[in-house]
């Protein structure tokens, strides 16, 4: 198969671009994963109860807010794919890649498909800590997200814990002081890893207790169906000493796994394989590749933030193909021909991504 636009990924920046790129007559295919990296289709949304801060819904689910999303892309023209994009190859164009027939963990199908533009919107995946009870409360007092959740009723004027000791956990904990009763930062080490700005707005505020050299250790709370936390209990790493402290909630902010293994030596990525994109634009390190939401934003992680960055990646990836079509509809002498076969198949004339 071949496509103008071919988007991998089904969260608000993948499902926005399809909107955008459908609308403009470009018959996108959106690749919306099987389970890929244990998120259903949908993304991070689907994993949460509430989403208070989307505009437009004053509350809904985040499952139901993907659904919607779903249904409005497909509505607009874009066609659905249930199935994970397993392997990629962007140094040639038309870029060229393969696809998973169900789960991550399944052979590669042996087909080629090709597209003239990519637009990646693959997400990321919030760490969590597997200890014991998470599973049990997650969404019913255990997050990963402070700046999503930590609104909700459920923890206002309550005792809250975060775990982490880099600068997200430091703004995490900070976020959840203006309602929260009491915040309490597990520090894994001696110090914390935030800047030291941070670390003294967050050592120096009177709602803040830090524990350095502390671990969560087990959650407690209702034993019923959707009971709440209540209580964790806490370990001192140099003593071994337990102790059980009050929690209503708890906020992992131990880092996130930008979903980049596919692009690994393709597109340039930073440190921690986020994809780095131009600013504002959406451009990647290869031009005709774009990138959208988490992948490419360490930063805000939130459900619009996202979606505006899907539309802009949309936009670009328009324009883009619109300033190929001379070449293409011309036709090109062959002295270009052969420059393009030499450049990687980019036209200098024609180059509009500034990063080459
Ligand atoms: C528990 C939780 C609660 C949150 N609550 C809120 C909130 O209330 N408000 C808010 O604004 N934000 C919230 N967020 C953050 C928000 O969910 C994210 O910022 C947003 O979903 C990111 O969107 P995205 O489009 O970049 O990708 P994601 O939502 O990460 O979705 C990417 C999708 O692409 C799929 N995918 C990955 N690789 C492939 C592949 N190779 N082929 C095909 N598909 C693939 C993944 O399986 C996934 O389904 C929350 C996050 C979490 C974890």
């Amino acid at each position: 198969m071949h496509s103008k636009v071919v988007i991998i990924g089904s969260g608000p920046a993948g499902h926005t671009a399809a909107i955008y790129a459908a609308r403009a007559d470009l018959n996108p295919v959106l690749y919306e994963g099987f389970l890929a990296l244990g998120i259903a289709a949908g993304g991070q949304l689907t994993t949460t109860d509430e989403v208070e801060n989307y505009p437009g819904f004053k509350k809904i689910q985040g499952g139901k807010l993907m659904d919607q999303m779903r249904e409005q892309s497909e509505e607009c023209g874009t066609e659905i794919v249930s199935q994970t994009v397993a392997k990629i190859d962007l140094k040639t164009r038309p870029f060229k890649y393969w696809l998973h027939p169900m789960g991550d963990d399944e052979e590669i199908e042996p087909e080629e498909h090709t597209a003239d533009s990519v637009i990646i919107a693959t997400g990321a995946k919030a760490r969590r800590l597997d200890l014991p009870g998470e599973t049990q409360y997650w969404g019913n007092g255990v997050s990963a997200c402070a700046v999503c959740d930590g609104s909700l009723p459920m923890f206002r004027d309550q005792s809250l814990v975060v775990i982490g000791g880099g600068d997200s956990a430091v703004e995490e904990a900070l976020y959840l002081t203006k309602k929260a009763k009491k915040v309490t930062v597990l520090v894994r080490r001696d110090k914390l890893r935030a800047s030291r700005t941070n670390a003294r707005r967050l050592t120096t505020h009177p709602k803040v207790e830090v524990k350095f050299n502390h671990s969560g250790v087990l959650i407690k709370g209702e034993e019923k169906k959707n009971g709440l936390m209540s209580s964790l209990v806490i370990k001192n790493n140099v003593t071994g000493e337990e102790q059980e402290i009050e929690a209503r909630g708890l906020f992992y902010a131990v880092g996130h796994d930008p979903a980049t293994t596919l692009f690994k030596g393709q597109l340039d990525m930073d440190e921690d394989g986020y994809l780095i994109t131009q600013a504002g634009r959406g451009l990647t390190s290869v031009e005709g590749v774009f990138a959208a939401g988490d992948v490419q934003d360490k930063r805000y992680r939130q459900a619009i933030t996202s979606a505006g960055s899907g539309c802009v990646a949309a936009l670009e990836a328009e324009k883009w193909l619109m300033d190929q079509e001379p070449a293409v509809e011309n036709g090109l002498d062959a002295e270009n021909q052969a420059e393009k076969s030499q450049t990687n198949g980019v036209v200098p004339e024609y180059r509009s991504n500034p990063l080459l």
